[in-house]
Parts: C-alpha cells; sequence; structure tokens
C-alpha cells in the first residue's frame, strides 16, 4: 500500500516547532551563562560588602550577649560610659569619620572568612612514607640504560607519585604511581611483585584494588572500605528468581537494596543471582574450607528460595545444620543419610523430567506450561562428595551421577542446583557440576591458584588473611568478581548463635506444616512412581549454556 504524504501544515507545522524549540533552547543556554557570569561578577564586586555586614552582625551579636551576660546593677554605668564616649567622639574634630572607619575595620576582621586553612602538601610524616614507597620502587621501575630515570634511590618523589589521599588514621587511601614505559605491566608475575610491595608498605590489614592503565603507564592503588559484616538475615526487596547471594561494593554493582539494620534502613550494594528459565547462570557452586561459612551460605538460600519455590536439602557433612528447615512448609527433605540422600536426588532427577515432559507436551499444543512445572525447585547439597565416597564403598549409585539430570535441564523445568564443597574434595566433584554451575562463589581464605580455578578470573582485589566468616568472592558467569560478604544466617539451634541473629533466622522460617515424625521422602510424591519417559529432543535443546 503507498503512503499518503503528511498534510501540509502538519509537516511545516512541525518542522517550524523544531526550530523555535532550538533557538529556544540555544536564548536559554545564552541566558543561563550570562546569569552566572553576572552572579559571578556580583559576587566579586560585593565580597568586601558582604564581609563587612557578616563582620557588623557578629559585632552586634557580641555586644548583646555582653549585654545580657552583665550584672543588672553594672548595667546603668555601662551605658553611661557609652553615652559618654559617643558624645566625646561626636565632639572631636573628624570624631564621627574616625569612628566609622575603626567601626568599618573592626567589622571586616570580624566577617573574615575563618574556615580552617587547607595544608598545602603532605606533611612530614606522610611525606616520609610516600619517600620510603619511592625508594622501594626504584629496584623495580628502573634500568641501568634508561638516561632519564623517574626513579633513582633519592630522586624525585612528587613526579613518581603525583596523587595521593591519606586516611583519617594516616595511611595511604589512594595513590597515583607512575612508572616508565619499560616496565613489564603485561606480566602477571610483574604486577604481583608491585601490587604485594604497594600494598604491604601502605599498610596491611586492607584490601586494595590495583587499576593498570597500561597505555599510560599509571598504576592506581585504592584501600578498599571492609564490607559490612553485621547485615542480619532479612527479607530481601528482589523479584522473584532473585537471590541475594551477599553485598559487595559500591562500584561493583549499580543497584542497592534497602535494608533494616536495627532500627536503622541503610542502602547497601548486593550480589544478585537471577535463576529460572532466563538465567545464563542456572545454578551455583560454592568452595571454601571448613568454617568458612559456605553452609552459612545455603541456609541464607534456602530461606530466600521458600518465599517462592520448594526446596530439597541434602547434608553430607551430618552436622544438622538444617534441622530449622525439618517440616517447614515447601521444605521437601533435608536428608543427611546416604540411603534418603539418594532418593531424593533420584526423586529431583525423575521431577525434573516429569516437568521437561509435561511443558514440551504443551508446547506442542500450544499451550502455556502446566501450573504444577512452574513453582521453582531448588536441590541445595552441601558436601555431596561425602556420599560419593559413601556410594561407592555401599554398592550403591551416585548422588552426583544422579545429578546430572537437574543440572543439564533444570534450567527449562524450573529447577536449580545449589552445591557446596570444600576444597580438599574439589577433585571429586563430577564433570556435570562443574560444567554446569556457572555461578561460583568461594567463601574463606583461598590461594591464587584455587580463586582462579574455581572463579575462572582472579580478583581485581588484593587477598587479606584473617577476614571474617562469610567473606569472599562471587562471579556470576563471565561477569567481573565481586568482593562478596554473605548476610550472617546462622543455625538457629547452635548455642553459639547470638539472640538477635537467632531471632532474625527464625522469622524467615516458613509455618511448620508436617510433624517432624513424619519421614521427609514421604513428601516427595509430586513424580510419577516408575521409569520415566525419555526426555523428548527438543526439550533438550531448550537448554543453551
Ligand atoms: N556470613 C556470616 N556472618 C557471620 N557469621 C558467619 C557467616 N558465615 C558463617 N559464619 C559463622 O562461621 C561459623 C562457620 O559457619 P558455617 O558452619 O556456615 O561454615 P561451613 O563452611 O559450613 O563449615 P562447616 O562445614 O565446618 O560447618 C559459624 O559459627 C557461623 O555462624
Amino acid at each position: 500500500m503507498a503512503r499518503r504524504p503528511l498534510p501540509r501544515i502538519l509537516s511545516t507545522g512541525s518542522a517550524q516547532f523544531a526550530r523555535s524549540r532550538d533557538l529556544a533552547r540555544t536564548q536559554f543556554a545564552r541566558g543561563r551563562e550570562l546569569a552566572r557570569t553576572a552572579s559571578d561578577s556580583a559576587s566579586d564586586v560585593l565580597h568586601p560588602l558582604i564581609t563587612i555586614t557578616r563582620g557588623l552582625r557578629r559585632l552586634a551579636a557580641a555586644g548583646r550577649r555582653k549585654w545580657a551576660e552583665a550584672p543588672k546593677e553594672k548595667r546603668g554605668p555601662l551605658l553611661f560610659m557609652a553615652a559618654s564616649v559617643i558624645l566625646v567622639v561626636a565632639l572631636v574634630p573628624y570624631g564621627p569619620l574616625l569612628a566609622v572607619i575603626t567601626l568599618m575595620a573592626a567589622a571586616a576582621w570580624q566577617g573574615r572568612d575563618r574556615g580552617p586553612a587547607e595544608p598545602d602538601g603532605p606533611d612530614e610524616s606522610q611525606t616520609e612514607r610516600l619517600r620510603s614507597l619511592y625508594e622501594a620502587l626504584v629496584p623495580y621501575f628502573s634500568a641501568a640504560e634508561d638516561p632519564a630515570p623517574l626513579y633513582t634511590h633519592g630522586g624525585e618523589w612528587e613526579k613518581a607519585l603525583p596523587e595521593y589521599e591519606f586516611d583519617a588514621t594516616g595511611r595511604i587511601g589512594r595513590l597515583l604511581v607512575r612508572y616508565p614505559a619499560y616496565f613489564t605491566d603485561g606480566e602477571a608475575q610483574a604486577r604481583a611483585r608491585i601490587e604485594h610491595l604497594l600494598t604491604t608498605k601502605s599498610g596491611r590489614g586492607r584490601e586494595y584494588r590495583c587499576d593498570w592503565d597500561e597505555e599510560g603507564n599509571e598504576l592506581t592503588v585504592t584501600a578498599l572500605a571492609p564490607l559490612p559484616t553485621d547485615i542480619a538475615a532479612q527479607r530481601f526487596v528482589t523479584a522473584p528468581g532473585e537471590t541475594v547471594l551477599g553485598f559487595t561494593d559500591p562500584t561493583g554493582v549499580q543497584r542497592t537494596l534497602p535494608l533494616t539494620h536495627g532500627a536503622r534502613q541503610r542502602d547497601v550494594p548486593p550480589v544478585v543471582w537471577r535463576t529460572g528459565i532466563r538465567s545464563t547462570e542456572p545454578h551455583l557452586l560454592v568452595m571454601g574450607q571448613p568454617g568458612s561459612g559456605t553452609s552459612t551460605l545455603l541456609r541464607s538460600v534456602a530461606l530466600q528460595a521458600l518465599q517462592h519455590g520448594d526446596v530439597v536439602i541434602v547434608e553430607g557433612g551430618s552436622t544438622g545444620e538444617y534441622a530449622c528447615l525439618t517440616g517447614r512448609d515447601g521444605v521437601l527433605a533435608v536428608e543427611c543419610g546416604l540411603a534418603g540422600a539418594v532418593a531424593s536426588v533420584e526423586w529431583a532427577a525423575t521431577e525434573t523430567e516429569r516437568r521437561l515432559i509435561a511443558v514440551n507436551r504443551a508446547r506442542q499444543a500450544g499451550n502455556p506450561p502446566p501450573e504444577d512445572t512452574r513453582r521453582p525447585l531448588w536441590v541445595l547439597l552441601d558436601r555431596p562428595t561425602v556420599f560419593s565416597h559413601l556410594a561407592a564403598a555401599d554398592g550403591r549409585r551416585d548422588p552426583q551421577a544422579l545429578l546430572q539430570v537437574p543440572l543439564r535441564h533444570g534450567r527449562a523445568a524450573n529447577v536449580t542446583v545449589v552445591v557446596a564443597e570444600q576444597w580438599d574434595a574439589m577433585e571429586a566433584l563430577s564433570d556435570a557440576v562443574r560444567q554446569h554451575t556457572r555461578a561460583r562463589v568461594v567463601l574463606g581464605p583461598a590461594t591464587a591458584d584455587q580463586l582462579r580455578s574455581a572463579l575462572g578470573a582472579p580478583p581485581d582485589t588484593t587477598v587479606v588473611t584473617g577476614a571474617p566468616a562469610g567473606r569472599g568472592y562471587a562471579r556470576l558467569g563471565t561477569g567481573p568478581v565481586h568482593r562478596l560478604q554473605v548476610p550472617a544466617t546462622p543455625d538457629p539451634y547452635d548455642d553459639a548463635t547470638s539472640d538477635a541473629h537467632r531471632q532474625a533466622v527464625l522469622e524467615l522460617l516458613p509455618e511448620r506444616t508436617t510433624p517432624l515424625e513424619a519421614a521427609p521422602p514421604a513428601r516427595l510424591e509430586k513424580a510419577p512412581q516408575g521409569e520415566p519417559e525419555p526426555v523428548p529432543a527438543d526439550a533438550v535443546v531448550a537448554e543453551t549454556s
């Protein structure tokens, strides 16, 4: 169909309108510029007047204060003395003129700006610190053949360290380091040496971010504020399908979450993990050494998952850290024994297949996915490799092998797998677990190699020793590595848990709907019994990661 031209009046009218709008915008900008210039000039001209007025106000206030403080019996003589002075001034030749000049001078003196003078440059101890840092860098940033070295012993540190900030404790907060172009800043080892030297000299016990600008031959070292460790478990303001793994630096993410902290509210930047059909990292692997907080993170994830979904928990550590969840609404099983663990994971695999088949049939019939495939199902496994060893010894099926189906097809079936494991058992994790858990968290102390192997990339911050429990790093797929602090979500049945934290967790637990005596696997009934039907080919294609 041919397009009809716009009516002439409309096309010309809109062009005129656009022109006049541009003109108005230009005039407005020019007007604003003029106003700014005028106000700058006016404040320059009026500055003495403003100072004198301020001084007169201060003098008047001081006079009023003196008058108010003076005892009543002294006020009469004071008034008499003031009147005599005025009379003498009035009678003396040029007296009034001299009095006005004196008053103005006093007002100008009183009205001057009294802000603390900014110190110009570093003080003595700061200079000493910067000079010693410079001296320490000389062997790394100098070469015998350099005709005009930037770094020489006793050289000009001001040129090499042009920008610096000190914090309230007198330690370096931020430092810009210039280095010669021949320094091998592309080599990880050379960089690591400089980073180690700078961070130890700037103060141990803090974390630093090192930004290398290879083009400009500059390195910026920034001391990072510690992440908040006092955030307790609570209902986070998130959308369905979003799970808060913990909290990070404001520079790392573009979002903040309003949190209740005691009686106060504060906004903190979170690391949010998205699960479900559109997720590119549908499953999570958490690594750490014993006591680093991996079970705490799984408990935090379970409490968030229970808001919209069902949860199956398999605990290899057999420490009973998830007992508080047993029998709660939405908790389908909490298993600590091998038989129960195998039964639960087997059920999860069958349920995944059932969902896939149902979704596929509905799609082929042109219908939306059935209601009973939409509720998210979470399979949380704390130290599953323990069961792998037991299963091998007992001649049973390895729960990790059964996990393959939920891991491979879980995204399309709304099934999410979370695995927590300790470093010494990393090799015992199955290939499927390693391949399909593209969201990663590392908690507690870890070597550079461990961090690289778990996260796929090193963090761009220095690693600090003695970090608090629940501190670590998170990486979602191929995204950046974030520093992470997991919210305190302790076991409420642990005697060592503080009352405030225990109460916070208890408030998040769903109602207990199943008596504790009921055998948990009896709740796993949704999946049909017997051999599952084969998974249709196009349901498998739905998995892209
Ligand atoms: N994010 C956190 N905030 C505050 N305390 C934490 C945090 N994470 C863990 N903790 C504390 O650290 C201790 C160990 O935590 P957790 O049991 O979760 O570690 P784990 O890695 O599972 O170790 P294990 O497997 O040996 O139990 C607990 O006392 C717990 O309260």
